[in-house]
């Protein structure tokens, strides 16, 4: 996929430097170049995400991940950028243009444990590690008395600390193993009846500056648009919510067949940090309306207290359950 002359024709896709990352550009550089012909060549940015060891929350959540590659991009450094779309903040970049969604992978969260176990089979108190407010929330409402610890790092790095003992299990997206070829470490894909995944997860984000010729380039060889359409819903859920990647916040969009064409199905659930309250609501729509599906969502998640929710302390949703808690 690199070729060892750089000519004016040759693409250049810009990536994080993690083996995931590397995976996820990789293939997208590949899939351009087989359908268009282009040459195309890797360029590891380094992001601040990537070098500090600080809690992603202190410098300023995922979003990080995403400057550095949009830098380089806009200064001329790269000609694509490739993001999991789950990392992209909701507002919109000037001078960047999202290409392509290209099909998505399956977009569930799986638990990595010791001994082949399930969430359910974990004893309680057992040590289970993820960095996700949204996955902490939803793990803590179902009760099980898990003990939720952060963690941050690589997928490999967290996998590792089952290995080690360190921790009983990992929670980790699907779509992250499956690119990494480690699927098969996964004990339990999580059903989204139980844990929704995040706005986004298992889509990628494929960039270019706006208005240069390879945008639609880039779209006609690598665009799904019902992946697209999922994705623009989930994340229009996420906007209207004023609510950050880190938040609290799951939400699933599918486009299923329904008897006039395409329909566009989407579920989400706000919830308080611990876990003991959440707002859950579900819709239907065309797909060619699915920013607005998501929005209108959203606003009747307001409107039942998503907003309280998710800003609470532990302390205040303790005093807050029986009046603005709709526990399901
Ligand atoms: N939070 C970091 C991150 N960003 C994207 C993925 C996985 C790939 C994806 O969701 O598209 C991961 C790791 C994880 O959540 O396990």
């Amino acid at each position: 996929m690199t070729s060892p002359a750089t000519s004016p024709a040759t693409v250049r896709f810009g990536t994080r430097r993690s083996a995931l990352a590397r995976a996820q550009s990789g293939r997208v550089a590949a899939d351009f170049a087989a359908a268009t012909g282009h040459d195309v060549e890797l360029v590891e940015i380094t992001t601040e995400g990537d070098v500090s060891q600080a809690a992603l929350a202190q410098i300023g959540g995922t979003g990080v991940f995403v400057g550095a590659l949009r830098e380089a991009l806009l200064d001329g450094r790269v000609d694509v950028a490739v993001h999991s779309l789950k990392d992209l903040p909701t507002a919109p970049a000037e001078g960047v243009a999202l290409a392509a969604v290209p099909p998505r992978e399956d977009p569930r969260d799986v638990l990595v444990a010791r001994d082949g176990l399930t969430l359910g089979e974990l004893p309680v108190g057992a040590r289970v590690g993820t960095g996700s407010p949204r996955r902490v929330a939803q793990i803590q409402a179902l009760g099980l008395g898990l003990d939720l610890v952060g963690v941050r790092g690589n997928v490999d790095t967290r996998i590792a600390k089952v290995a080690s003992g360190e921790l009983d299990a990992v929670v980790l997206a699907r779509a992250g193993l499956a690119r990494l070829d480690r699927v098969a470490d996964a004990t339990e894909v999580l059903d989204p009846i139980q844990v929704l995944p995040a706005p986004g997860q298992g889509a990628l984000a494929v960039e270019s500056r706006a208005g240069d010729p390879l945008e639609t380039e880039l779209r006609e060889a690598l665009d799904d648009p019902r992946s697209r359409a999922a994705v623009t819903c989930e994340r229009a859920v996420l906007a209207t919510l004023e609510a950050g990647c880190s938040a609290p916040v799951g939400a699933l969009a599918e486009v299923v067949e329904g008897d006039d064409g395409d329909e566009l199905w989407v579920r989400a659930v706000a919830l308080s940090p611990d876990g003991a309250l959440d707002v859950r609501r579900s819709a239907s729509g065309s797909v060619t309306a699915a920013e607005e599906v998501g929005r209108t969502l959203a606003g009747e998640m307001l409107a039942d207290g998503a907003a309280d929710l998710m800003h609470q302390t532990t302390a205040a949703s303790v005093t807050t359950t029986t009046t603005t808690g709709q526990q399901q």
